[in-house]
């Protein structure tokens, strides 16, 4: 075996068949406390191979599902056919790319990159429906020439590591996946498509991206990966759906177990997405002596403020959507309101749909669902009597206005203020006389904004009255405009 086969030379043959979770664990852990850097093909091919035999194709008779320890059995993986798709792979990348060509050997270059980038591009199948499942690893790439945008740069990533270019890492948004390379991973380029109908930048550097403030580039602050954060990747990529309505529980399971051993290395604390996918899939089965779920969404919202200066999204939405779904409705509008005081800092632009709709499910569906279930209660601790949750509400709505502010494209539209005012107007005025306005003006000083009960929404007398026509809707976004006019930075704050 030449030395870049060390992936291979280093497994223990005596660890195949891989036949279940244990083994699985067993081989990432000797990867990734190896002395050279963990093999990026190897691992992906392994996951793939599993995850493809679970949910993709029912067609082998699935072994009992536990062994008699209670572990869940996996279809074994063969020694000789990972190694077969292995060495595919290396034939593929070093078949391709003459490196003679590549000057400097140390670092790799633009054009090399390029170079990587269209030989897994030009090897995909020319049409396929790229949204699909199951189109994230090297094993899909292998066997049926399919990958989706993040597989793509994933398989760049890897293939640049069988070159030996050490300097080539992944580079992670929230929606959007690049790669860094050279002296001090200080040069970037686009290795992927994103989205859909957008022609693809390849080989581009995402400079312009970060200059127009677009969240699909948030703002400079992408998580670079090491070696071992690009294997946290790609078990973040493992999609254990069956179909649209269940799981395969082993691949979940396998999935679980891989990420606690990356968390137990330290592999993901610069990671908070990662750290998002294990605290969901604790949520539905947690592990034993492990934090609770509700601890981990706090920890990867800690790491985006600790190590990304708060400017990811997700983090925030996935806590929101955890206290959403136990009925913890003050703590989902408060994650809510952080995420908005995030979004508030972009430009919305036509790369940004995702975040869009994560925004308009909160404000359009999610919120007025609580507003409808809450109001018939009649505690007197109810939401609809809490300053506080006013304040958030007016956090979250004010960061969706100021998002649009300076954006090329509109957020807004009448489909986002009848649920908003419908929300508002669920706060009589004596609850929302107790919330402060704090305005910093450009000087730094601080001055009391109008007070929101002052803003006597046009329309309403006495604060009870509802909004009756379109017009006094407009009339409300008018009056929440010229509030938000009034000050350059707002700050709600409740009195106690
Ligand atoms: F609660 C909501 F906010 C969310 N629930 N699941 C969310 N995910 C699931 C996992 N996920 C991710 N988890 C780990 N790493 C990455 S890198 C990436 C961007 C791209 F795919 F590379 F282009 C996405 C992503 C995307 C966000 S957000």
């Amino acid at each position: 075996l030449n030395c870049d086969m060390a992936g291979f030379r280093e497994v223990d043959r005596r660890q195949f068949p891989l036949q279940d979770i244990p083994a699985i664990v067993r081989l990432f852990k000797q990867q990734l406390e190896s002395v050279s850097e963990p093999d990026l093909a190897l691992l992906s091919i392994v996951v793939g191979a599993i995850e493809n035999s679970l949910t993709c194709n029912r067609t082998i008779t699935v072994q009992k599902e536990t062994d008699t320890f209670g572990e869940a059995k996996l279809p074994a993986i063969e020694y000789h056919i990972t190694e077969a798709l292995y060495t595919k792979f290396h034939a593929i990348i070093k078949g391709a790319v003459d490196l003679s060509q590549y000057g400097s050997k140390k670092f790799a270059s633009r054009e090399l990159i390029k170079k990587v980038s269209d030989v897994i591009w030009n090897s995909l199948t020319r049409s396929y429906y790229k949204d699909r499942a199951h189109l994230q690893s090297l094993y899909s790439y292998l066997t049926g020439n399919k990958l989706d945008c993040f597989g793509v740069a994933f398989a760049v990533v890897a293939g640049c590591q069988v070159l030996g270019f050490r300097d080539v890492h992944l580079a992670l948004s929230e929606d959007h996946a690049w790669v860094v390379f050279g002296e001090g991973g200080k040069e970037t380029a686009e290795v992927t498509w994103h989205g859909k109908g957008n022609e693809d930048k390849r080989g581009q550097p995402i400079g312009p991206g970060v200059v127009s403030k677009s969240w699909l580039y948030v703002n400079g602050c992408p998580v670079i990966c090491t070696r071992p954060m690009e294997v946290a990747a790609l078990v973040s990529a493992i999609n254990p759906s069956l179909n649209a309505t269940s799981e395969a529980m082993e691949v979940a399971l396998l999935q679980q177990e891989l990420l606690w051993l990356l968390y137990d290395l330290g592999h993901l604390s610069h990671y908070p997405m990662a750290i998002g996918n294990l605290s969901d899939l604790e949520e539905v089965s947690p592990s034993p002596g492990r934090p609770p779920c509700a601890a981990l969404f706090q920890e990867a919202a800690t790491s985006a403020r600790t190590y990304y200066r708060n400017q990811h999204v997700y983090p925030y939405t996935y806590q929101g959507g955890y206290f959403y779904r136990h009925k913890l409705y003050k703590e989902a509008f408060e994650s809510w309101a952080n995420a908005a005081d995030v979004i508030r800092l972009y430009n919305y632009s036509r790369d940004d749909e995702e975040i869009y709709k994560e925004f308009l499910e909160i404000a359009n569906e999610l919120i007025p669902h609580i507003m409808k279930v809450v109001s018939s209660g009649h505690s007197a601790r109810s939401i609809l009597k809490d300053p506080e949750c006013f304040a958030y509400l007016l956090r979250f709505y004010d960061g969706i206005c100021q998002w649009e502010e300076g954006s090329p494209t509109p957020v807004l539209h009448i489909g986002w203020a009848k649920p908003l005012v419908n929300t508002i107007s669920k706060f009589d005025a004596d609850v929302r006389a107790q919330v402060v306005i704090i305005c910093q003006n450009e000087d730094g000083t601080e001055s009391t904004g109008e007070n929101v009960s002052d803003t006597t929404v046009p329309g309403t007398t006495d604060g009870k009255s509802k909004l009756k026509s379109e017009d006094d809707v407009n009339a409300v976004i008018a009056a929440l405009d010229e509030a938000s006019d009034d000050c350059d930075k707002q700050k709600y704050l409740s009195n106690e």
